[in-house]
């Protein structure tokens, strides 16, 4: 099993990754938290597969579990499934003692992870993430969301978990496009830093190969998210970066009707600015050419869909980066130097070239 620490000021906790995990994770959870009252919460692809084991597993090591599930998909990060989940909770006597463990994709780690920070203004958390982009980047540094209709994650809160447990063996029951979804955000980090995930993501080329290196790609993602968290864990600044290719991604994400898996639309944003940025001169072009080969390689898309441009620009000028009237963008100098530019809101659509 490997051991990763994630240093937050008040708030330090684990990353355990290990195959098979999943069968330990009563005694893994009952090392950090005393026995209590847990919701388990799962969408309705993870939780025939998975959440009977997990709950008798948690059952074994003494604790009371009560296991919850939502329809699948991004449409269930919303305001209506939160009120469900905690109308249930209430039913069931939940109270501030007790605790919600998230078990699946990104959407459960964001939707079970703002029940946690909301219900009763603030209960504990696990993340016990079964999905590539969950296990790479959503469980780990805190951030909890739902969708108000086609805004995404606009209502959150920080809350960080108190343990991450990664099976990866659970990535063998994800559909393709799942896997190769979550490999966007791998390249996202691979391409914020030069340490050897670059190097690792150079050598993938199929799906095949994602599921090969799933557990050395979580190792390495983890480790440089860790850091950025532990140096900015409310985004003032340095963890903007992890926010690379959001900007556009988050908008066609959002108006692709769920077109688009988040990852995917990641992977459009990311190439999509760096193709701004080479033609003002600041991304080499050979960083896009090396990004978008990348993403090819794992079958991701890189094409902008079309779409209403004055749609786009109304949606990247909400942006969470954007601050006393300029938006932050992120772009990348080379791999592993990643930049924050500035840009006048007035003249972003100038700057992204969304001039309909
Ligand atoms: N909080 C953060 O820091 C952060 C970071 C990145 C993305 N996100 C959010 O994460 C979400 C995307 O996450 P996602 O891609 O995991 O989506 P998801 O949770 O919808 O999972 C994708 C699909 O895979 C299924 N699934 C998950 N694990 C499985 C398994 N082991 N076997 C079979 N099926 C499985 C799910 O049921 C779903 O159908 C978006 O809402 C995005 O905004 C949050
Ligand atoms: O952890 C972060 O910080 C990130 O930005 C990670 C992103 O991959 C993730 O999609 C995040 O949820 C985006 O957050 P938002 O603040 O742009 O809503
Ligand atoms: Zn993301």
């Amino acid at each position: 099993m490997e051991i990763l620490d994630v240093n937050i000021i008040n708030h330090p906790y684990q990353v355990k990754i290990g195959e098979g995990l999943l069968k330990n994770t009563g005694e893994l959870v009952a090392a950090v938290w005393p026995t209590r009252k847990v919701a388990l919460v799962s969408d309705d692809n993870v939780a025939p597969l998975y959440q009977e084991q997990v709950a008798a597993s948690l059952s074994q090591s003494g604790f009371q579990v009560f296991t919850y599930q939502f329809k699948a998909g991004e449409e269930s990060k919303s305001l209506i499934v939160l009120g469900e989940l905690a109308t249930q909770m209430t039913a069931d006597g939940f109270n501030r003692d007790d605790g919600v463990i998230a078990l699946g994709g990104g959407v459960t780690g964001d939707l079970a992870g703002f029940l946690a920070a909301t219900y009763m203004r603030g209960l504990a958390l696990i993340q016990i993430p079964t999905s590539l982009l969950a296990q790479v980047d959503s469980s780990v540094g805190g951030k909890t969301a739902v969708d108000l209709g086609t805004t995404k994650n606009i209502l959150g809160s920080f809350l960080q978990p108190d343990l991450v447990i990664i099976d990866p063996n659970t990535l063998q029951t994800l559909e393709q496009r799942d896997l190769v979804e979550g490999y966007g955000e791998v390249v996202k980090v691979a391409g914020l830093t030069d340490h050897d995930l670059w190097q690792l993501v150079e050598t993938i080329n199929s799906p095949a190969d994602i599921l090969e290196h799933a557990e050395k790609i979580s190792e390495l993602a983890i480790k440089y998210k860790a850091e950025v968290v532990e140096a900015d864990e409310k985004e003032g600044g340095l963890r903007q970066l992890l926010n690379f290719g959001h900007t556009i991604g988050h908008a066609v994400e959002a108006l692709s009707d769920g077109g688009l898996r988040h990852g995917e639309a990641v992977a459009i944003g990311m190439v999509a600015i760096s193709e701004v940025f080479t033609n003002h001169g600041l991304t080499p072009q050979s960083v896009t050419d090396q990004l978008t080969d990348r993403l090819v390689a794992v079958g991701l898309p890189v094409a902008l869909p079309k779409l209403d441009t004055n749609k786009i620009l109304l949606k990247v000028k909400n942006d969470k980066k954007s601050h006393a009237g300029h938006l932050n963008l992120i772009y990348l100098k080379a791999i592993g130097s990643p930049e924050i530019k500035s840009v006048e809101l007035t003249e972003v659509a100038n700057f992204l070239n969304l001039v309909s």
